[in-house]
Formats: C-alpha cells, structure tokens, sequence
C-alpha cells in the first residue's frame, strides 16, 4: 500500500500556476538514501512550508532546487523550466528569480547594510538592467522590513532579528518570483519570529511572491502556511493544510504536532 498520505483534498487552487514542481526526486550519500522519490508542487503566491526531522533531507532538497546539489534522479522544474536542461547563463537567469534566505542570516561581516544589499544587484546586473544609482533600490528593500535607517550601520551594530530582516531586505532586493526560507524563525526569541513572519506575509501579498519555507517551528508552520508537506523517509509523507494535518491519527504525522 502506498504510505503517502494525501490528505488534502483537490481544491481549486490546484488550478493555479505552478511556479516549482519536483516529481520523484532521489538522492543518496553512498549508502544514506536521503530523498527517496520525493514530489512538491508550489504554486503562484502560495506559502508552502516543508518539515522534517533533522537530518531528513530538507537542505539536500532545496540545495537541488537551485542547482547547488545534483539529484541522482528526478524532474525539477522552476517557472516552467527543467532546471537539469539549462545551460549555465540561463541557469543563472532563472536564480536571479529565486530568493534564499539562508539559515542564521549570513550578512557580510566587513560590509556595511548598503553594501550588503548591493552585492547581488552587482552580482545579476543583467536582470536589473542599467542600474547607476542603487541607493533607491536598498532604500525601498530597507523599507519593506522597517530599517532604512539602519544602511550606513555594520551588521554588527544591529540586534539578532534586526540582522535577519536585512538579510530578508537583501533577499527582496532582485524582486524575486520565488522566496525559499531555510528556518527563518530560528534562534530568534517569540516576539521576533512573529515580527519575521509578519513580514514575511506582508511582503507575499505585496509582491504576489511564492513561498518555500523550510521550518521546525510549529507556530510558524501554523501562521504562515497555506499547504503543508511532511518529509519523511526522503518522500513527501503527508501534504495538506495545517488544520487537516493536525487532526491526523497516522502516529508518524502525529509526531509532528507532539510538544
Ligand atoms: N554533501 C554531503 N555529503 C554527504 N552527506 C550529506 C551531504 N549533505 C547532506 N548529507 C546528509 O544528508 C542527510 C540530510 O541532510 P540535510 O542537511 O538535508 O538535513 P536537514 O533535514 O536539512 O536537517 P536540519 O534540520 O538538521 O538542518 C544527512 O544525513 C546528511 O548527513
């Protein structure tokens, strides 16, 4: 029997365009099977949160996503293209449309914010075209996360949270389609992580972005997410929204849920 558990029912959504869509992803370390045909469809202006075990795959899974990783096997594609047919300049193109709001918020320690924030647009000068003042660009990216006060300062000088919104600034700076959060809430106190998901929320709507959001924290889970998939044993074990999945009697969905 198929142990997946599709509890979701097919909903009107599902007519949507599909902006990312993984069919049957594999891939092993040597004899550690780490995705085990694992299938994920985002669709356009969804928040879509992934969770699983540590150590269940979701980084190897979203280092495939944007070509860090090369799956042994598998169908990735992003705004309609199979990422594994593209060559290298229009494999860049389409990353330029991808946001990755990396683990912790890894903002250039010797850099000021400004600087911060200029690195990518100097990084993607073809997207952005011929950009000569870029003081307009940071400011309106600073000014999505309430700190365009802070452009001359050091990371330094900024508190944990204040860090992760300029590197969430940083993200929004090349006006991505698609934003994947890795943790976006961790190690930051309750009332920070809510300050970050409202953020979050408000910078979906405001740009109609889509949303992979790769999380343990629950009340995250719960406030953000639209759909929710559970990765387990390298597959996606259970999908649905956060109030189907929670009533769930399967004891390894139920896991999930348990304080
Ligand atoms: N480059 C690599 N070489 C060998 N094994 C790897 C490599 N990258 C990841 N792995 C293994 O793949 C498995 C999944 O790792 P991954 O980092 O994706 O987990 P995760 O779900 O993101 O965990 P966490 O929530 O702790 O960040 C682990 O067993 C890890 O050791």
């Amino acid at each position: 029997m198929d142990a997946k558990k599709d509890i979701a029912p097919q909903t009107e959504k599902d007519q949507r365009e599909i902006v990312l869509e993984v069919k049957n992803l594999y891939k092993s370390f040597g004899e550690n099977k780490v995705l085990n045909g694992f299938n994920m469809t985002l669709y356009k202006g969804e928040n879509l949160v992934v969770m699983g075990k540590s150590g269940s795959g979701k980084s190897v899974m979203i280092k495939c996503l944007v070509g860090l990783i090369q799956p042994d096997k598998g169908y990735i594609s992003v705004m309609g293209k199979e990422i594994k047919l593209l060559e290298r300049e229009s494999l860049d193109a389409l990353r330029s449309d991808i946001g990755f709001l990396f683990q912790g918020s890894a903002l250039y320690d010797s850099m000021t914010v400004r600087e911060n924030l200029e690195f990518p647009m100097r990084r993607h000068k073809k997207k952005l075209g011929n950009v000569t003042d870029t003081e307009p660009w940071v400011l309106e990216a600073l000014e999505n996360v309430g700190l365009a006060h802070t452009l001359d300062l050091m990371p330094a000088e900024l508190s944990g949270g204040m860090q992760r919104r300029v590197a969430l600034a940083r993200t929004l700076i090349l006006k991505p389609k698609i934003i994947l959060y890795d943790e976006p809430t961790s190690g930051l106190d309750p009332i920070t992580s809510k300050e970050i998901i409202e953020l979050m929320r408000n910078i979906q709507k405001k740009y109609d972005t889509s949303s992979l959001i790769i999380t343990h924290d629950m009340d995250c889970a719960r406030v953000i997410s639209e759909r929710m998939v559970l990765l387990v044993n390298g597959t996606n074990y259970a999908q649905g929204t956060y109030n189907e999945l929670v009533q769930s009697k399967d004891p390894k969905v139920e896991a999930f849920f348990k304080k």
